[in-house]
């Protein structure tokens, strides 16, 4: 089912601009001062990306993914094949699911009533029919969490953009505040920390300690960093403070590299570089042996993951004859759940935020190309 297509976005004017679509954000802007107002009936969001769940339902997810992204056909031929070697189905919803049950329990057991719902941008469940179901249920304040922990188009602005689209489709239903950015938080750190730390201890004794520690991110076009946060390269910025806080955690005095994963979008376009393959080349012909890859850049273990790294640099990495080891992302890693709890907890109880940082609406906006 392709999504339908909404312009929320009169001729010349930002979504941020129009006050009826505004999303409240806690950066940049001076943050809500009031604590939730008593009775009044919340829910926590969490808003992803989506991907498919069957063979035919792979083209049309990458429309939808791709719709006025300019990213040419043979691309997604291309990475079609990626998810029919796993039978057409993507791990990022049974992710969701999972962090969903786990975070549901976290609530309870911290005593917090606040129902969960799920929607994605890409496919089902669609955010303009969760939000729909928010309005029927009665909820008139939603918390929502994206699961992206960093400042670019494609990792906050846009989902401020789901939720501005929602709530156009749906004729408004609840208020909304997304979470800020949780790059930095001590759970997603200590998430990322173990999972590098185990990885690590995973390598054969006599290249464990001098393997090269490389941290991995979706590559964004050049553009889109350029204007990333409110003083542009957030996402670099940000990536290179929680890859630093994850090696200091884990594997302290040890340095490591920041290299990008998963480019799209047509070859004459520069995005970030270098890419992790030839970042892998870069090291074996420096002498390396060893070569621990940690994907801080995303919150599961989804398809980008599963297929770029765990196949395509794994290979690299044998041809070249390194030894390679992959971390988990944060997954359901206990103190990243805890994390998000005291997210809530903090917009809940008001005041200024002390956990996380985002970006204020206006920034980070990349124009849809009309191809
Ligand atoms: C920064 C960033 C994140 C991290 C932040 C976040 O998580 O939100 C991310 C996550 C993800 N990206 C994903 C999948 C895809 N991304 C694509 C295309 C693109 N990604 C981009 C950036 C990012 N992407 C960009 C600039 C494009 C070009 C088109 C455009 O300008 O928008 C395409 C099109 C085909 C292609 O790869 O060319 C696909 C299929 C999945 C789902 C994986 C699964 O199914 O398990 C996830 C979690
Ligand atoms: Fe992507």
């Amino acid at each position: 089912m392709p999504r339908a297509t909404v312009d929320i976005t009169p001729p010349g004017q930002r979504p941020d601009e129009d006050p009826s679509l505004a999303v409240r954000n806690n950066g940049g802007v001076p943050p809500p001062a009031e604590p939730a107002p008593a009775g009044r009936r919340e829910a926590l969001l969490v808003l992803s990306f989506g991907g498919p769940e069957g063979p035919d339902d792979v083209l049309p997810f990458l429309e939808n993914v791709t719709r006025g992204r300019g990213v040419p056909r043979e691309r997604l031929e291309e990475v079609a094949q990626h998810y029919h070697h796993f039978g057409g189905v993507s791990p990022i919803n049974e992710q969701n699911q999972a962090l969903i049950a786990t975070l549901e329990r976290e609530l309870v057991g911290a005593g917090i009533d606040l129902p969960v719902y799920w929607g994605n941008r890409n496919w089902a469940p669609y955010v303009e029919d969760t939000w729909r179901r928010l309005a029927e249920d009665g909820i008139e304040h939603v918390y929502v969490f994206a699961t992206s922990a960093y400042a670019s188009y494609s990792g906050c602005r846009q989902y401020h953009e789901d939720i501005a689209r929602a709530r156009v489709v749906n004729g408004g239903g609840p208020t909304a505040e997304k979470l800020p950015h949780y790059f930095d938080s001590a759970g997603f750190v200590r998430a990322n920390a173990d999972a590098l730390a185990a990885a690590i201890a995973a390598l054969p004794d006599d290249v464990r300690d001098t393997a090269r520690l490389v941290a991995t991110a979706h590559s964004i076009p050049d553009a889109m960093a350029a204007v990333a946060g409110p003083d542009g390269h957030a996402y670099e910025a940000e990536l290179t403070a929680a890859a630093q806080r994850v090696v200091a955690a884990a594997a302290p005095g040890r340095s490591f590299d920041l290299v990008w994963q998963s480019r799209s979008g047509p070859p004459s376009v520069p995005w970030l570089e270098p890419d992790v393959n030839d970042h892998l080349r870069a090291l074996a012909a420096a002498g390396e042996r060893a070569v621990v890859l940690f994907p801080v850049g995303f919150i599961s273990d989804h398809l980008e993951v599963v297929w770029d790294l765990d196949n395509e640099a794994r290979q690299t990495a044998a041809e070249l004859g390194l030894a390679f080891a992959r971390a988990g992302t944060a997954g359901t890693h206990p103190a990243f759940v805890g994390t998000i709890r005291e997210l809530v907890e903090e917009r809940r109880a008001g005041g200024r935020p002390r956990l996380g940082t985002d970006c204020p609406a206006s920034c980070c906006f990349v124009p849809p190309r009309r191809s």
